[in-house]
C-alpha cells in the first residue's frame, strides 16, 4: 500500500485536504483525520478492483444502459492512464439479457437465468470491449465459478491469468460464469466475488459501485436516512438497518455489500462504496459514499480462500485433544484425533473441523478422499505406517491448509 506521508501531498491532495477541513464543523476532528487517511490510500492506490452492480448498468427495459457503462469506462481509462492497474468485476449479465430475450422481468428459474446470462454476458463484454478500445485499452474476459476458488490449482490458475493480463496492460473484466453454474456452486453475488478477487490480486483498494451513495443509517428509501461517510470498525454499524432486498435487478442489496466489505477490509483492503456516478470522485479520494478502513492484516490468498470462498464438502469430528491442538494454533490434524468423518469429498476439498461439543472450530483442505478415511480415523501414525504402509501415515489436514473459524457476521 502507498505510504501516507503528508509531506508527499500533491496539489490535488492539498485541495482535498482543504475540502475535508471545511467539513470539520460537522465531523469530530479524529474522524476527519482517519477518513482522510483512508481516502488518501484509495487516491494513491496502484491496483484497484472496481465492482459495478446490475442496477448501475441496466435500464428498467432490461437493456444495457450504454451511457452509464461508458461513464464508468471513461473514469477507469483515465485512472489507468495515470498508471493504476484496474480489475473490473461487473454484474449485469442476467439483467442485460432480459430485454434482448423479451422476458419482461428478471427470470427466477435457473434455466432462464442461465439463458439470460449467456445472452447478456455477450452484450456486456462486447460493449466493454468497444468502450475501452476508444481509449486504446484491451479487455480480457474472465468468467469464474466458485469451484475456481475452492481448488488450489484452479485459483492459482486464475491468479496467474490475472497477473499476466495486468502486466500486459489489459483490464480484466470478471463476472461469475452464470450460464453454467448450478445453484449449489454459485457465489451468488458479485460483491463477495469482488472482495475475493481484490485479495487474490493483492489490490490496494476495492471500489463498490452501486445505485446508492454509500451506506446509510437506514434504508435510503426512508425519509431522513443519512449517508455514513466513514466506518472504521464494522461493529460500529451493527445497529444499522440494512436490507437484503436490492434494486429490481440487483442481488443481495446492502447485506452482500457489507459481507464483501468484511472480507476485503479484514484482509487489509480499504473499500469505498458509492454511486456509480461518483466513481471518479471516489477514486480521487473525495468525500463521497462510505469509506471502510482496512481492519485486518493481509493474509495469504490461500488462507483467505479457505476461510471465505470454500464451500465445504464434509465434516471431520475431532476428539478433545485434537480440537485443543487445532484451536491452539500451529498443529496439523492427525488421523488419531479424528472420531468420525461425514460427507463425500475428494483429497483437496475443503471440510469443516468440528469439536466434541458440535461447534465448528476450523476449516481446512483434507488430504484424503472420504472413502479412505474410515480406515484411518482414531489410529496412530505409527500403526498406520506399520499396517498400511507409507502414504497413509500423513496428516489429514496440514496446518498450512487450516484456518480457524471466525464468525462471518457481527
Ligand atoms: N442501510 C442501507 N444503506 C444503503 N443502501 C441500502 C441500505 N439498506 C438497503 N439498501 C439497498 O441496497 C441497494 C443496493 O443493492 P443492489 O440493488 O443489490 O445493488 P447492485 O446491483 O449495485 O449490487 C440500494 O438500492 C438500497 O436500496
Ligand atoms: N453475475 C450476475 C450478477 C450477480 C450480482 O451480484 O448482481 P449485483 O447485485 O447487481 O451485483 C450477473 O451478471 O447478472
Amino acid at each position: 500500500m502507498t505510504p501516507l506521508d503528508p509531506s508527499d501531498d500533491s496539489p490535488q491532495d492539498v485541495q482535498r485536504t482543504q475540502d475535508l477541513q471545511r467539513t470539520q464543523d460537522v465531523q469530530p476532528t479524529e474522524t476527519v483525520r482517519t477518513a482522510q487517511h483512508a481516502r488518501s490510500a484509495i487516491a494513491g492506490a496502484r491496483r484497484v478492483v472496481v465492482k459495478i452492480g446490475s442496477s448501475s448498468l441496466t435500464g428498467p427495459d432490461g437493456h444495457l444502459d450504454v451511457g452509464a457503462l461508458r461513464g464508468v469506462v471513461e473514469v477507469l481509462a483515465a485512472r489507468q492512464a495515470e498508471g493504476t492497474q484496474i480489475v473490473l468485476v461487473t454484474s449485469g449479465a442476467i439483467s442485460a439479457g432480459i430485454g434482448p430475450l423479451g422476458l419482461g422481468t428478471r427470470p427466477r428459474d435457473l434455466a432462464t437465468m442461465q439463458a439470460a446470462a449467456s445472452v447478456g454476458q455477450g452484450q456486456l463484454a462486447g460493449r466493454y470491449q468497444e468502450e475501452f478500445a476508444a481509449f486504446g485499452i484491451q479487455i480480457g474476459q474472465i468468467l469464474l465459478t466458485a469451484e475456481d476458488t475452492v481448488r488450489r490449482a484452479r485459483y492459482r490458475n486464475a491468479q496467474r491469468a490475472l497477473e499476466r493480463l495486468l502486466a500486459l496492460g489489459v483490464v480484466p473484466v470478471i463476472n461469475e460464469n452464470d450460464a453454467v453454474t448450478t445453484d449449489e456452486l454459485k457465489f451468488g453475488d458479485n460483491d463477495r466475488l469482488a472482495a475475493l478477487v481484490s485479495h487474490l490480486v493483492r489490490a490496494d483498494a476495492l471500489l463498490l459501485l452501486t445505485d446508492v451513495d454509500g451506506l446509510h443509517d437506514a434504508p435510503p428509501s426512508r425519509p431522513g436516512a443519512r449517508r455514513i461517510p466513514l466506518v472504521d470498525d464494522l461493529a460500529e454499524i451493527a445497529g444499522v438497518e440494512v436490507t437484503a432486498r436490492g434494486s429490481s435487478v440487483g442481488t443481495g442489496g446492502m447485506v452482500t455489500k457489507l459481507e464483501s466489505v468484511r472480507i476485503a477490509t479484514g484482509a487489509g483492503v480499504p473499500t469505498v462504496l458509492t454511486l456509480a456516478q461518483n466513481a471518479a470522485a471516489a477514486l480521487a479520494g473525495d468525500d463521497v459514499g462510505t469509506v471502510f478502513t482496512a481492519t485486518g492484516r493481509r493474509t495469504s490468498a490461500r488462507r483467505l480462500w479457505i476461510a471465505h470462498a470454500a464451500r465445504t464438502e464434509g465434516r471431520l469430528h475431532l476428539d478433545d485433544g485434537a480440537a485443543r491442538a487445532v484451536l491452539g494454533g500451529r498443529a496439523s490434524l492427525l488421523p488419531a484425533g479424528i472420531t468420525k468423518a461425514e460427507g463425500q469429498f475428494d483429497a483437496g476439498d475443503p471440510v469443516e473441523l468440528v469439536a466434541p461439543d458440535g461447534t465448528v472450530v476450523a476449516r481446512g483442505l483434507v488430504a484424503f478422499d472420504s472413502g479412505d478415511l474410515p480406515a484411518l480415523v482414531g489410529r496412530s501414525t505409527y500403526a498406520l505406517r506399520e499396517e498400511l504402509g507409507e502414504g497413509y501415515d500423513r496428516v489429514v489436514v496440514h496446518r498450512d491448509d487450516l484456518v480457524l473459524d471466525r464468525p462471518m457476521s457481527s
